[in-house]
């Protein structure tokens, strides 16, 4: 049995069908990627997932249970921590007082006692932004605020880290601690599922992958698998290898502005590039 399990999921807003039958696992103790272009359906299927969203059709099962009208919090509750693209941490207070707010929420619900500081140092420190520990959130460089929506994330022990554009705002060096940082966090147990555009990124510490356009999922398999995969290509860059040698330079001229010099064509696609993810 997979920790989460999207089943079928339809979401329809008026006439435009966002999330369309798409099915996909994530399993604990894995980094899943969602990947797919831009208006995909990626934010949506994270809405229906977390319960933002009620989906039009279909079944979100998380850790043996069909949580369609589970409310957020108990979702939340039951084990499921949500990153969003724009940034959540309360602006006005420190780093470390978000820190303290989120266990402070967390052990509340379990009847526990109040966060020691220990605890704090140790959340801050396991994400890496303990020396801005004092800075006022609303000040943080954009990748360190990232740092710290995962550090309230996982102040609830969470068993899936649901992550929406993560790496944004990391520098390359930055950017190689996080990963091995979500390796460490699946090594746990814990199940990862991750909305990326650093095809880098993606490409270097997911198990597994799937991958929307329009909706559905046209591809899911090892990130070999859906690098050479012509379908995801095709998706990305609007054609695939194969057909990539019979366009005309007219038709070319029409495709998105991305080296297809490379041997990997979606790792260096529209969406694939560190630079544009920042
Ligand atoms: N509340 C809404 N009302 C109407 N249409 C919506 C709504 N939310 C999303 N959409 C549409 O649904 C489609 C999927 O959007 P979604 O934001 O899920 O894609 P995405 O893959 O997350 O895109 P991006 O990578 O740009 O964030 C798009 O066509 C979008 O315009």
């Amino acid at each position: 049995m997979s920790l989460l399990e999207v089943d079928d999921v339809v979401v329809q807003f008026g006439g435009v069908t966002a999330v369309n039958h798409a099915s996909f696992t994530a399993e604990a103790g894995r980094i899943t990627g969602l990947i797919g272009p831009n208006g995909a359906g990626k934010t949506t299927c994270f809405n229906v997932i977390s319960g933002l969203q009620k989906p039009t059709e279909g079944k979100v099962r998380f850790d043996g249970k069909t949580v369609n009208s589970t409310p957020v919090h108990r979702r939340s509750k039951r084990g499921m921590a949500r990153t969003f693209q724009r940034l959540e941490a309360f602006g006005s207070l420190t780093v470390r007082d978000n820190v303290r707010v989120a266990l402070d929420i967390h052990r509340g619900l379990a009847g526990l006692v109040k966060p020691g500081r220990a605890d704090i140092d140790a959340l801050l420190e396991r994400v890496g932004i303990a020396g801005y520990a004092q800075e006022r959130a609303d000040s943080i460089p954009t990748g360190t605020a990232r740092l710290l929506e995962l550090a309230r994330c996982l102040a609830g022990d969470p068993k899936l880290l649901l992550l929406d554009e993560p790496s944004s705002g990391l520098d390359e060096t930055e950017t190689d601690s996080f990963g091995d940082l979500l390796k460490d966090l699946a090594a746990e147990g814990r199940g990862v599922l991750m909305v990326e555009h650093d095809m880098d990124l993606v490409m270097a510490v997911c198990d597994v992958i799937h991958v929307l356009d329009f909706g559905q999922v046209i591809a899911s398999g090892l990130p070999t698998a859906i690098r050479s995969d012509p379908l995801v290509q095709k998706a990305y860059l609007g054609y695939s290898d194969v057909e990539e040698s019979e366009m005309s330079d007219e038709t070319r001229h029409d495709l998105p502005a991305v080296d297809v010099t490379t041997e990997i064509p979606v790792v260096a696609g529209a969406v694939g590039t560190r630079e544009a993810g920042r």
